[in-house]
């Protein structure tokens, strides 16, 4: 494959070899590089075809309805794709249109990104697409970790953009993350492509406009190599990254129980230590990076408190008997509540996070060796509020028992107690804070996943 092939290198667990997935997504602005992108992937796509494989590429465009000349944009990356697609290409062209602007002090560029993001992962879904392309490269990578630093981040925001991530089923993945900048313009030379230029690249509002502008330049003048030590640094901050991951969730395997952090060990553990798992550990509960003011804060004041109580997002920490809890504030839950009393379908077959905003949380699936719930269970599930008088069984010796008598027994709060309840037909399998119904635990060998679930915070609801 030659160094532009944009389905190199995209081994995963899930596509291991890209002739056996069917459909392929491509974000595509109708800018320079994801017209490279989309172009090349179609090449390819019908080159596999040519060999007997089967593979349609959708062309994705989201129009923000921020720019004049938005309508324009469309309206070209459709004509393109329809151009394409008579010449024998296999492509597809699907667009969505944003709603809203964003609100007053938000900034623009994250409202863009939020909903872009929001409406690729919507395209992609329906479409029945798993697999997302974006054409970002490697002075992509090498602006993102220098705006990244200038703000101050830690190593999670140096570690730049992941060349793959799976996210609520879609793998979002970035195949030209290691090409220079000139290796794509080199491809729409070669291929005579036409492309729209974004006037707003211009605005120096932007922070990265600024820096592509002003800095860039300079940087490259006087650093010829900055484009590739920079992205290589990024490369170096994601090993990091995941070790610092790695660790913290042994850390947390040991400290968790089901009622809390417990915090005399974790204070045993040397500061950077403890703080990397009280990070890790907040963002589980409120789905999102903790602000490291509350962070500095827990590790100042932690060692000196019985007991006591921190704000987080919308939820709020309680310190008791040692052991630190993370609970959904109580308007919250009523509002949880209110919108739980339903029954809904769910099919979680899929690895990552299922979003379920009407229940204000999402399901989290990951493959595990033992433990887990059997792949082939993971469709037509329910979701359903507690009703009172469910039986559930925790333990693999155990018998079927009331499920509130279980909870009692565990000592699981009452406001632990709220998550949906999964059902397969009119069988209990899953409850948050006590896991998986001991007799639906997979036999050793078979493919399986562990389930959680996560409450959000209050600003991920809106
Ligand atoms: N409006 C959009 N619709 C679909 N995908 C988009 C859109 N804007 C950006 N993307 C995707 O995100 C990537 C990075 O976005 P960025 O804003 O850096 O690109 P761009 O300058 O708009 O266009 P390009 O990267 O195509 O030159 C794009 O390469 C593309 O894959």
């Amino acid at each position: 494959m030659s160094a532009c092939s944009p389905m190199a290198d995209l081994a995963t667990p899930r596509i291991a070899d890209p002739s056996e997935a069917s459909l392929v997504a491509v974000a595509y602005s109708g800018g320079r590089d994801s017209t490279a992108l989309l172009h090349a992937t179609a090449r390819q796509a019908r080159a596999l075809n040519d060999a007997g494989a089967s593979l349609q590429v959708l062309a994705l465009h989201v129009h923000h309805g921020l720019n004049t000349c938005a309508d324009d944009w469309l309206a070209h990356c459709e004509s393109q794709c329809e151009t394409w697609a008579q010449a024998g290409l296999p492509i597809r062209f699907r667009s969505a249109r944003l709603e809203g602007r964003p609100a007053a002090g938000q900034s623009v560029e994250a409202w863009a990104r939020d909903g872009r993001h929001a409406a690729l992962a919507a395209m992609s879904a329906q479409a029945g697409a798993n697999l997302l392309l974006l054409a970002h490269h490697q002075r992509d990578q090498a602006e993102t970790l220098l705006l990244q630093g200038l703000r101050g981040a830690g190593v999670a925001g140096l570690a730049g953009m992941p060349a793959q991530q799976w996210r609520e089923g879609l793998c979002w993945a970035r195949p030209w993350l290691d090409l220079p900048r000139e290796a794509l313009e080199a491809y729409v030379r070669a291929h005579q492509l036409t492309h729209i230029d974004d006037d707003s690249n211009g605005d120096p509002r932007f922070a990265r406009n600024r820096l592509r502008l002003s800095v860039w330049p300079a940087l490259l003048e006087a650093f010829p190599q900055a484009e590739a030590s920079l992205a290589q640094a990024a490369r170096w901050a994601q090993q990091s990254l995941a070790l610092q991951q790695e660790v913290a969730a042994e850390d947390l395997r040991r400290l968790l129980s089901i009622n809390g952090l417990a915090v005399t060990e974790l204070l045993a553990l040397s500061p950077a230590r403890a703080s990397n798992a009280l990070r890790a550990w907040l963002a589980l509960q409120s789905g999102r990076p903790a602000p490291a003011s509350l962070l500095q804060r827990l590790m100042r004041e932690l060692p000196a408190c019985k007991v006591g109580a921190w704000c987080c997002g919308a939820g709020e920490l309680r310190l008791y008997r040692g052991r630190l809890q993370w609970r959904v504030r109580a308007s919250e839950v009523a509002a949880a509540e209110a919108s739980a009393l339903t029954t809904t379908e769910i099919d979680l077959s899929a690895l990552g996070y299922h979003p379920l905003p009407a229940w204000h949380g999402g399901w989290q699936v990951d493959p595990v060796a033992s433990g887990g719930l059997a792949c082939d269970r993971l469709k037509n599930l329910q979701m359903r509020a507690r009703q009172g008088g469910e039986q559930f069984q925790l333990k693999p010796a155990g018998t079927l028992r009331s499920l509130k008598k279980v909870y009692q027994e565990q000592g699981i709060p009452a406001w632990q107690r709220r998550g949906p309840l999964l059902f397969a037909g009119d069988t209990l399998i899953f409850v948050p804070g006590l896991g998986l119904d001991a007799r639906f635990s997979a036999a050793a060998g078979e493919p399986q996943v562990s389930l959680a679930w996560h409450e959000m915070a209050g600003d991920e609801r809106a």
